[in-house]
């Protein structure tokens, strides 16, 4: 079983369009995967749950389906930082919580799991943890998603130093062209090129249908996957 963690350098970096893209290329290798999606803050009442757009865009994505709580088990109303939405509602979350609700999606029959963040990689959970603890006590190997704006080398030098300091293993990251003007756009890729201290992965072009996958392909022999 191969399992990816994939965060951004940001909220609205584009974890869940590069997810979800990486899912459907899957579905196309025929491979047995499903996506994550363990907090969801900003979600809207559906057959008497929860539900949250990330959540079911990975659902549609996947080639192993789930209910939907086994997907997304934390689901909170307000689009908000989750460990607040949580605190509102009386709920809490911890590293043990989340390891158990991830225990539910290794019992799907996936080859591949991909487990999206919420924000970016110092998301709090409660008043002391965050959910990077998670991902550092499951050792699961972490995706990096640059959303290509003025900011992100910040966000970007930041995350990686800091995952760096935790002794994540990180095994990229991804070009995201969030903004499809962005000034200099070449000369920010460069700049992370030569910064970054892991590889970069793929670009993932501004397109708002979903793309060619054929773009995608060197992308799973990057991570290891057989195709
Ligand atoms: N490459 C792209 N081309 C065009 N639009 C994009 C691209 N990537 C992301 N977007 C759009 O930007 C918005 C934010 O992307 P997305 O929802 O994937 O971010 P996110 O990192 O998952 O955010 P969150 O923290 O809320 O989970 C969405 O409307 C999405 O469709
Ligand atoms: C509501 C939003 N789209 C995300 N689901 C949650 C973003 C939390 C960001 C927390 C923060 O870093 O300030
Ligand atoms: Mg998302």
């Amino acid at each position: 079983m191969k399992e990816f963690f994939i965060t951004g350098t940001d909220t609205d970096a584009g974890k869940t369009h590069v997810t979800s893209l990486l899912l459907k290329l899957l579905a196309q290798h025929k491979k047995q995967a499903i996506g994550f999606k363990p907090l969801a803050a900003g979600c809207e009442m559906a057959f008497d749950q929860l539900v949250n757009a990330d959540a079911l865009i990975l659902m549609e994505s996947a080639t192993v389906s789930a209910k939907y709580d086994v997907v997304n088990p934390f689901a909170f109303a307000p689009p908000i930082a989750p460990h607040i939405a949580a605190e509102k509602v009386g709920v809490s979350i911890t590293v043990d919580k989340l390891s158990d609700a991830y225990k539910n999606v290794k019992q799907q029959g996936a080859d591949i799991i991909l487990t999206e963040g919420a924000g970016g990689w110092a998301l709090p959970i409660n008043k002391n943890d965050y959910l990077y603890d998670w991902v550092k006590a499951e050792k699961m190997p972490v995706i990096l998603v640059v959303g290509m704006r003025l900011g992100c080398l910040n966000h970007a030098l930041l995350t990686a130093a800091h995952m760096q300091s935790m002794g994540i293993n990180c095994v990229g990251w991804i070009a995201n062209q969030v903004d499809k003007n962005m000034d200099e756009y070449q000369a920010n890729l460069d700049s992370l090129k030569a910064r970054l201290p892991f590889p970069i992965l793929a670009i993932s072009p501004y397109s708002e249908q979903t793309p060619k996958l054929q773009i995608y392909k060197s992308l799973l022999s990057a991570l290891s996957i057989n195709t």
